[in-house]
Order: C-alpha cells, then structure tokens, then sequence
C-alpha cells in the first residue's frame, strides 16, 4: 500500500501547467500574476489637496501659532482643473479634494483651522475673501504628494501574487488594460458505471443517478478550475476511449469517477491503457483506497480514476486532486488551513491506513479552543454526513483509537456561510 504522501508526490509530479495568457483585469481575479507589472507613472499623478480647504505656503501660516494670521482668497481650484494655477506669497487658494495645488503652495489649512468672509475691499482688488488662519499648518501637511504610493518604476503586482480587489484597482490605476496570469487549469470530469442514469431520468431498479460528475465538477470549480462537465461515459470501449481522448484534449487535468473495481473497472482499465499507463493501486488512507492514477495522452495529462462511492470520491478528490489544481494554478499553498482541536466523542481508525472523519469543527465561546465532533458513521455512501460535515478529522496512519478530548488534526473544507 501506498502512502497518501507517496502517491501526492506522484501527482504533483505530474502536473502540466497552462502557459500564462493576458486577460483583460476584470477578469484577473482570483488568479496569479504571471508579470511584474511595473508602472510608468506617479500615483498620485500631482500634488493634490487631501481635504476641502485653503492652499497656501506654510511659512506665510507659521505665525497662526500666536495669532490668526489673515489672507487674501485669490482664486478657487475645482477638482479635475486643467488650468494651472499660481498663488504668490501672502496669498491663499480655495481647493477641493483631489483638486491640484497651485504652484508655490505646499501646504492646505482645512476648513476647521479658518475663518474665510467675503470682504467687498478685497473684492476691489480682485479678491473674492479674506481668509483668517487660526492654526499654522505644517509644510505638506494636507496634501498627497506626487508619487507618494506609487514611482514611476515601482513594481505595483508582483509576479506570483494573487490579484485581488486592491491588486485590480492598482493595474487601473497604472492604466493597464490587460495583465499575464497564470489561467485556471481546464478540468474535465466523466462518471462510469453500468448503474448509471443522469438525473433528467427516474432511476430504475438498480439503477443510480449519477452524483458524482455533478459532485465532483463542483469541488473542482470551488478549487479554482474550470471545469467541463462530460457527464456519464459511454462505457463501449471505443466509445470510452473517444471521450476520455477527448477530455484530454482540451485538459490539464482529466478526472473519472468510477472503473477503479470489478470487471467494468478492467474493461475501464484496458481501455485507458491504449492511452497511456494508469497505476491502480490501494492508497492508505480511508475512504477512497483504491484508486488510479496515470499520465494519459501526447501531452501527459493526469488522469485520475477516482473511487466511485460518492464520499470516497469527493475525500480522494479533496486530498489529491485539489492540491494539484492548486499547483497548477501557480498558488504556493496547495493544502486546507488545519488546526488542532479536542475531539468530542471518540473515533476507531483501520489500521496503517489515515483516515479522513467527517467532523463539525466548533469554537468554545469562553476559551476560544477548536472542538471537533466526529459525525454518524464512516459509510463511504453517507453524503448527507459529509454534507454536514464543515471539516476532515485527519487520523494518522498508526493510530487506532482517539478517545475524547484528546487533541486531533482538523482539516477545514470550504467555509460555509
Ligand atoms: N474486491 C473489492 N471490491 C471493492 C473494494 C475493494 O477494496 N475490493 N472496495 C469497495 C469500495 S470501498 C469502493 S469505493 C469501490 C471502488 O470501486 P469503483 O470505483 O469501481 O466503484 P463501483 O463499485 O462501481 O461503485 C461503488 C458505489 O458507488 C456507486 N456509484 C458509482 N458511480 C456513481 C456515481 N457517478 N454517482 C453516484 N454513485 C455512484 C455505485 O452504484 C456503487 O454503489 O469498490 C468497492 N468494491
Ligand atoms: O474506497 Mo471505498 O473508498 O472506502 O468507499
């Protein structure tokens, strides 16, 4: 038997990375830059007003200190002017937030720090106000200076990073249009089986709705892929093999659920072989042992044939699967956050196998420590358990027995709301 770490290995090894493409950034998100992105301008692009106020040189506002220091209103300064603007010393400017600085300004005294009334003498003068300084204001006090997030030069994405909200509103800001991400890796999920009857039909006796196919595209696009669908799979050789053919084709990962036993499972089998070598082996975890795994077609896809039970595959597909989407989409983290927590009631494990218990992961309110309840029983047919379930309780390979409230490994699945 295999160990679960021995046969990721042999999937990680295997993965076949997307060349990056250049995608408009709206539809960046949630992917990883594949460029530095380096901006070939100030933001901000000039020196602007960082509140409603008054520009003026801080050394004409010093003496405020002791005593309200008077100036003439020259002018006002609309956000978005285009006309440059200049005040000499002794003056002031109105401005808006965002509005430019006029030249020799380097300071703005927000509305709070004076008094402005109209003065028809200074009107006389062309002035429309004066304006009454009650508090000096520092140099660059109130303003946003040129450049001050980002130079000209600067690298605003990171290769590897992951674009986010903030990464977006940055490749605006620098005035991309389009940026080189790593793409989600294409997924194509099939479902075999002679039982099964896509859920448009009633199943007969002995027959069974195919879930997985369904199940498992879900987990494949919660992991960040993009996933086509194909459904039940014609289980005539020639047919089998034109559809999975097809899967890898247009794939770089190919996932079946189902053929891993019994004599449809050779016949699977055989059939994928003309394809490339699949390894079936027994892994020791619990559920999802039996499973296999090859590099099938020209381009090597890893293709896995998955335990058909629905919670075996969708356990298989969350230990190996997911991980490799994650690699494959260029992430540094391939696992699911885990912490310790005490288990609540006691938990029996096969041994020399790790297994995978379904668990409601809990926080005592008053102490703040993690609680995990194991859920129902280990039935690999229970979805509804694993439905339940907001986690995995991981239990190592030698381990037998976990009485109550001893610490456990607690792996978390998607977070609900
Ligand atoms: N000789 C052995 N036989 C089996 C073993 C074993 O160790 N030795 N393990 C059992 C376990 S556990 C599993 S899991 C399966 C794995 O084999 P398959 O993947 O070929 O699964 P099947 O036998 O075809 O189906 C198992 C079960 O799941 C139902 N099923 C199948 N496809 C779907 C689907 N798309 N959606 C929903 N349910 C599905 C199927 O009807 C069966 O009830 O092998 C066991 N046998
Ligand atoms: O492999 Mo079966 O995986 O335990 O349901």
């Amino acid at each position: 038997m295999r160990t679960v770490e021995a046969q990721l290995r042999r999937v990680l090894d295997a993965a076949v990375r997307p060349a990056p493409i250049r995608v408009d950034i709206s539809a960046s998100q949630g992917l990883l830059c594949a460029e530095e992105v380096v901006a070939d301008r100030a933001l901000p692009g000039f020196d602007q007003a960082a509140v409603d106020g008054f520009a003026v040189r801080s050394v004409d506002v010093l003496a405020a200190a002791d005593e309200p220091v008077e100036l003439p209103v020259v002018g006002e300064v609309a956000v978005g002017s285009r006309q440059a603007h200049r005040l000499q010393p002794g003056q002031a400017v109105r401005v808006a937030t965002g509005a430019p600085l006029p030249t020799l300004a380097d300071a703005v005294a927000p509305h709070d720090h004076t008094d402005a009334a109209d003065d028809p003498a200074s009107r006389a003068t062309g002035h429309r106000a004066r304006l009454t300084v009650k508090t000096p204001v520092p140099s660059a006090a109130w303003v946003r200076r040129v450049g001050e997030d980002v130079a000209p030069g600067d690298v605003v994405v990171r290769r590897g990073a992951p674009v986010g909200a903030a990464q977006v509103g940055l490749l605006a800001a620098v005035g991309r249009t389009k940026v080189l991400v790593h793409p989600r890796p294409r997924v194509s999920v099939l479902a075999v089986g002679d039982e099964l009857v896509d859920l448009d039909r009633t199943p007969g006796t002995g027959q069974v709705v195919d879930v997985n196919s369904y199940a498992l595209a879900a987990a494949a696009s919660d992991a960040g892929a993009e996933v086509t669908r194909l459904g039940i799979a014609a289980t005539e050789p020639a047919a089998l093999r034109e559809a999975v053919a097809s899967a890898l084709a247009r794939s770089e990962i190919v996932v079946i659920a189902g053929g891993v036993g019994g004599r449809l499972g050779e016949d699977v089998q055989d059939t994928l072989a003309q394809l490339g070598p699949v390894d079936i082996s027994r892994v020791a975890m619990h559920p999802g042992s039996v499973q296999g795994f090859g590099r099938l077609g020209g381009e090597e896809i890893p293709t896995f044939l998955l335990p058909a039970n629905p919670v075996s595959a969708l356990v298989a597909f969350e230990v190996l699967v997911r991980p490799l989407i994650r690699l494959t989409l260029g992430k540094q983290d391939l696992h699911r956050r885990e912490v310790t927590a005490a288990l609540l009631s006691p938990i029996a494990s096969p041994p020399g196998r790790r297994s995978y218990v379904r668990g409601r992961l809990l926080r005592d309110r008053a102490t703040g420590e993690y609680l995990a309840q194991p859920l129902g029983s280990s039935g690999s047919h229970l979805l509804s358990s694993l439905a339940e379930a907001n986690s995995l309780i991981v239990v190592d390979e030698e381990t037998t027995e976990i009485g109550m409230d001893a610490p456990v490994r607690v792996s978390f699945l998607a977070p609900r709301s």
